[in-house]
């Protein structure tokens, strides 16, 4: 047998250690006769795939918690928000488990099929990740409040409390084309076309079953300090991440972003809350506004991030400093004053993005793709009513699009994307 096998199974090659995965021979190297892998091959694509720990650059799929949270952040996201067409809670459920092979390939750098040599059929992987690595990609799925009101999918009794379409906020000016959705799926790697490919590959296999919503493309840029990332800066050339719990700290995250036994529905123990707010910058007026107004609207230094009349990023914010006029040395009505007011933490993973011009202005349309994990969305809802209309920085910045999404706990092998849901009350 050579490396690309021969065998030919409903017209599909399939590679030798794909073969030997499926059929279990390993490295013995038993004959399989035609029937025998015919019949593995009739699930085909339900198979369970496995982490591949030989893989380059890789996240893993499984564990207590999902991917793409407290995992250390990449330089690109592939955001989109779908709405689901199926019509009862078994399609659901098989739309899940379908996907969740797909998703550990992909999280492996692996094609989602292997090889296609059918020359008269589309192939099953679009392909356009080939010859990339994994890239550290990480998925990571959620459902919006809106799902649990489609009647035929009977979810109303699963539906958190907390689970609701984020309040209006003064200032906000939303537009339904970035706004909600039933199903979320953040899709984050160091290369932005592995991200995009997954995104498009989940979107595909599940045609006529989901719709596109919305979608957001993001980016971070981190400088490097050795092999550590350092706070990646953003559209106004502020560090932006300074003040976040630690993603590797189990416990920084348990505080913050892990939803605990009992606390909500059952199924959404050790998943978390993810909001996000498509905002838009100002990157016109900024640009003609003082570094001094700029450094008083964040409370920071533009140059090294550290607080104002600090000297270094990590020094602590001292909300009580005056200076010799009495005046606060961090501004009253600037943004991390207000953040630290309300008294509330929450895990920020944003990125920024550019898509664009705005038809009605002719600006630019850019800004933060904004994401946030809590244990309970009203920990972002504090914050964000502490900033109100007081933030000095809403002359900058306009919130165009909104969602919250429960994300499901992590996914433990034999098990599938979101299978909580349709098991624990
Ligand atoms: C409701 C939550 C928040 C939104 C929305 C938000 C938007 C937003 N923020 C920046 C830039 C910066 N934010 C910074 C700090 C900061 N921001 C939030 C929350 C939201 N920001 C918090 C909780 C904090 C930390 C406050 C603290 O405890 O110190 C900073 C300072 C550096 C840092 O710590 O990250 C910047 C810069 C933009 C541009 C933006 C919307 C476009
Ligand atoms: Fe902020």
């Amino acid at each position: 047998m050579t490396d690309r096998t021969e065998e030919k199974f409903y017209d599909k090659k399939i590679s030798r250690r794909q073969m030997l995965k499926y059929t279990g021979a390993g490295a013995a190297g038993v004959a399989i006769g035609a029937s025998g892998l015919g019949g593995v091959l009739k699930v085909f694509g339900m198979v369970e795939e496995e982490d591949n720990p030989r893989s380059k650059n890789k996240f893993n799929f499984y564990g207590k918690h999902q991917s793409g949270i407290a995992t250390e952040c990449q330089s690109y996201v592939y955001f989109a928000s779908l709405n689901v067409l199926v019509n009862s809670q078994q399609e659901l459920m098989d739309l899940f488990k379908m996907w969740t092979p797909i998703a550990v390939r992909m999280m492996n750098g692996e094609q989602i099929d292997g090889q296609t040599s059918n020359m008269l059929i589309p192939a099953q992987d679009t392909g356009e990740s080939v010859g990339l690595d994994a890239s550290n990609l990480t998925l990571t799925f959620g459902v919006g409040p809106s799902l649990f009101e489609r009647e035929s999918l009977s979810l109303a009794s699963k539906k958190p409390a907390e689970l609701k379409d984020l309040p209006h906020f003064p200032k906000d000016q939303l537009d339904p084309a970035y706004t909600g959705g039933d199903i979320c799926i953040q899709a984050c790697a160091d290369d932005p076309q592995v991200a995009f490919h997954a995104v498009r590959n989940l979107v595909r296999a599940a045609s006529g079953k989901v719709s596109l919503k919305w979608t957001q493309a993001g980016f971070n840029s981190f400088p490097m300090k050795g092999k550590k990332k350092e706070t990646p800066r953003n559209l106004f050339a502020f560090k932006d991440g300074s003040v976040n719990p630690n993603g590797s700290k189990e416990a920084e995250m348990n505080e913050v972003a892990w939803i605990d036994a009992g606390q909500s529905k059952g199924w959404m123990t050790n998943g978390t809350y993810m909001a996000v707010r498509r905002v838009q910058m100002h990157l016109e007026t900024w640009d003609r506004t003082a570094l001094q107004e700029q450094e008083a609207t964040f409370g920071r230094h533009r140059d090294t991030g550290a607080p104002i009349g600090k000297e270094k990023e990590m020094d602590e914010v001292d909300l009580e400093e005056k200076d010799s006029n009495g005046e606060y040395v961090i501004s009253e009505a600037s943004h991390v004053r207000l953040a630290k007011k309300s008294k509330q933490k929450i895990y920020r993973r944003s990125f920024s993005y550019s898509s664009g011009v705005m038809d009605s202005t002719g600006t630019f349309d850019a800004g933060l793709l904004f994401i946030s994990f809590q244990k309970d969305p009203k920990q972002f809802i504090a914050i964000q009513n502490s900033f109100g209309r007081e933030d000095k920085l809403n002359e900058y910045i306009t919130h165009r699009g909104s969602a919250l999404f429960a994300c499901f706990p992590g996914v433990q092998k034999g098990g599938f994307i979101g299978d909580s849901l349709f098991s624990i009350i």
